[in-house]
């Protein structure tokens, strides 16, 4: 096989069999039973569901940002073949931020309010790339904010989080997220808060950036209409379960699950 072929077969992201479990005070309560979820370089899978289904679970199990009653009971997750997650071991603190990049619901909360969006970039450029120079920092910045399609990137870098539009803070918060050079990052319910001709801009960038840094996105929404605009597979969560996974136009058009037809029936335009 030629090496080009076995690099297609690995999937960067690899989540086989994973069920987690939150321990409430007289019980245990199942938020994900036994999932499985592969993406591949240069590929965006949608996770869609009703509230609940535990999308943020499965995005948070990824990146080690679970909270302290919830604990892996079986399973594993592997990043390019490197077992981050499993019952008892947690190697996340590792690829958090780095070789994982996280986009989440509300830019102007994972912002800080006091800080120009140059102190973000810097501050994240110099936590995960050793000895980086101030030259390199400034560099890196310019060039992340012209990825995000920002025209006047020193003016942004120069801006307060509350100087810029809703849909600006949100590219750079997207730009925090790719400024390390990850191989893939996890997107949750990343363009709810946006309107919706700044939600269509958001989901191009994402499709530009995922051609061209060839990087895995997982996004998690549960906007069926957006993730079939956007994804290339799809993988519909019900209670904790992936019912139903593959490629998105067919999952969206040739649903074989009752559950998936129903959320598609619950879109007034769909048909
Ligand atoms: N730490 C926790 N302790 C107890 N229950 C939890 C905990 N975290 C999540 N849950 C429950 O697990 C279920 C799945 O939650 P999760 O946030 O993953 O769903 P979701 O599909 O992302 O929903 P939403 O779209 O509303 O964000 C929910 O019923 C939630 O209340």
């Amino acid at each position: 096989m030629t090496e080009q072929a076995t690099e297609q077969r690995e999937a960067l992201l690899d989540v086989a069999g994973l069920s987690i479990t939150a321990r409430l005070a007289d019980s245990d309560l199942p938020l994900l039973e036994d999932v499985d979820l592969a993406i591949g370089r240069g590929e965006i899978v949608g996770v869609v569901g009703e509230s609940g289904s535990g999308k943020t679970t499965l995005a948070r199990a990824v990146v080690g940002l679970l909270e302290k009653n919830v604990r892996v009971d079986g399973g594993s997750i592997a990043l390019s073949g490197d077992r981050i997650v499993a019952k008892g071991v947690d190697r996340t603190g590792k690829v958090r931020g780095a070789a994982v990049g996280m986009v989440f619901q509300d830019a102007s909360r994972s912002l800080n309010p006091l800080m120009k969006v140059r102190a973000h970039l810097a501050e994240v450029l110099r936590r995960h790339v050793d000895g980086i120079t101030k030259d390199e920092v400034e560099r890196r910045s310019v060039e992340v904010l012209e990825q995000m399609r920002i025209t006047d990137a020193r003016r942004v870098l120069d801006s307060y989080p509350h100087q810029l539009s809703g849909g600006l803070r949100q590219r750079v918060a997207i730009g925090l997220a790719v400024v390390t050079r990850p191989s893939m990052v996890i997107a949750d319910e990343c363009t709810t808060a946006l309107d919706v001709t700044t939600q269509t801009k958001v989901v191009e960038l994402f499709r530009t950036l995922v051609d061209e840094l060839g990087i895995g996105l997982l996004f998690v929404t549960h906007d069926l209409m957006l993730a079939s605009d956007l994804c290339d597979r799809i993988a519909v969560m019900n209670r904790g379960r992936v019912v139903e996974q593959g490629p998105a136009m067919e999952v969206l058009d040739r649903p074989r699950e009752d559950y998936t037809r129903r959320l598609l029936a619950a879109i007034p335009t769909w048909n």
